[in-house]
């Protein structure tokens, strides 16, 4: 036990499990290296040393949407973190004027092979697994819309801020796409907002407004958007403050039960997604909502 604690603090639960099955972490190379700023293209990072606060900050214009390129790149790049001594939390946000993310790029799932449609679902199972099972406390600094996948990253934080801005909205509105969302989706999001509130948000396709959220409890704090990033910073503050390692063990209780259902099924999951993606159905109705998006800019 006291073996598997201390790997779940440096591994946090995708760790531990990919520990217990396949031997130590991966990236052991990345132990001890110092990461203080760094800038791929679609994801900036800045580690403040002297706090151990990192801020990850999605750059993918226009809206930021979660393609191969840009999930491969946010998994890799929290892995890093995970791995650096000197970081101890992570705030997520976006350099996008008004978008958080997008969520799930659909061109990515649209007219693209089932061999595409796999490696982008196995990049968007490791992003998550990676974010919800991380031993770094995270924050979502929401500061714009964050549909769908958007959402999904942000339930996977610590903690939500997001910008009082009622043009925004946040929520899983999958079914408003004609998709449905995995059950991984599903299970995050009753794990932050409860089982009747995910139903109906879920069968709805419900993408709430800033203050709706916060009524339901699907963001934590609404700050003004100028401020949400200095009040996730202080935020952080308050996680930090707690002991690392009760913290780290505490978290893993609490997500390790939903982190091993997909970490155990991940290529029945892909499966999954490949045969329902590319149905005729789903992919017709993919085109009539990208129709629907490129008519509203009309
Ligand atoms: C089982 C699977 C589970 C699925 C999970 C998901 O996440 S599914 C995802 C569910 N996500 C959603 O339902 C969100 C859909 N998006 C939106 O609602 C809005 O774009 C917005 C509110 C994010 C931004 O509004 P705004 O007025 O600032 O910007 P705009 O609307 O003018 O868009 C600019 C350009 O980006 C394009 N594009 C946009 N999103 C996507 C995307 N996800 N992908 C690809 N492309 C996307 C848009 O077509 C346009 O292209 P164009 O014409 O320039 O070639």
């Amino acid at each position: 036990m006291a073996n598997a604690l201390r790997t779940v603090s440096k591994c946090g639960i995708a760790g531990l499990l990919s520990a217990s099955r396949h031997g130590p972490c991966r990236l052991p190379h990345l132990l001890g290296q110092k990461m203080t700023n760094s800038t791929s293209s679609k994801v900036k990072v800045d580690l403040d040393p002297t706090t151990g606060v990192a801020v990850m900050c999605m750059q993918s214009p226009p809206v930021n949407s979660l393609n191969l390129e840009l999930l491969t790149e946010f998994a890799s790049t929290l892995e890093k973190l995970e791995m650096d001594k000197g970081c101890r939390g992570v705030i997520i946000t976006s350099s996008v004027p008004r978008i958080f993310s997008a969520g799930l790029d659909i061109l990515e799932m649209f007219r693209t092979s089932p061999e595409h449609c796999a490696d982008f679902w196995k990049a968007v199972q490791e992003m998550w697994l990676k974010l919800y099972g991380s031993n770094l406390a995270t924050i979502a600094a929401i500061n714009g819309s964050s549909p769908a996948g958007g959402c999904l990253v942000s339930m996977a934080c610590d903690y939500r801020i997001m910008a009082d801005n009622p043009r925004y909205s946040i929520g899983l509105n999958e079914t408003k796409l004609g998709i449905v969302a995995p059950y991984w989706f599903r299970d995050t999001m009753a794990n932050t907002v409860g089982h009747r509130t995910t139903e109906r948000a879920l069968g709805l396709g419900l993408l709430y407004s800033p203050q709706e959220a916060l009524e339901v409890g699907l963001v934590d704090e609404l700050v003004p958007e100028d401020q949400v990033l200095t009040t996730a910073t202080q935020t952080m503050g308050k996680w930090l403050a707690i002991d690392e390692h009760a913290r780290q063990v505490t978290k893993s209780l609490m997500r390790k039960p939903t982190v091993d259902k997909l970490l155990f099924n991940r290529e029945a999951d892909v499966q999954n997604f490949v045969s329902f993606i590319t149905q005729d159905s789903v992919q017709k109705n993919l085109g009539m909502y990208l129709k629907m998006l490129k008519s509203r800019k009309a």
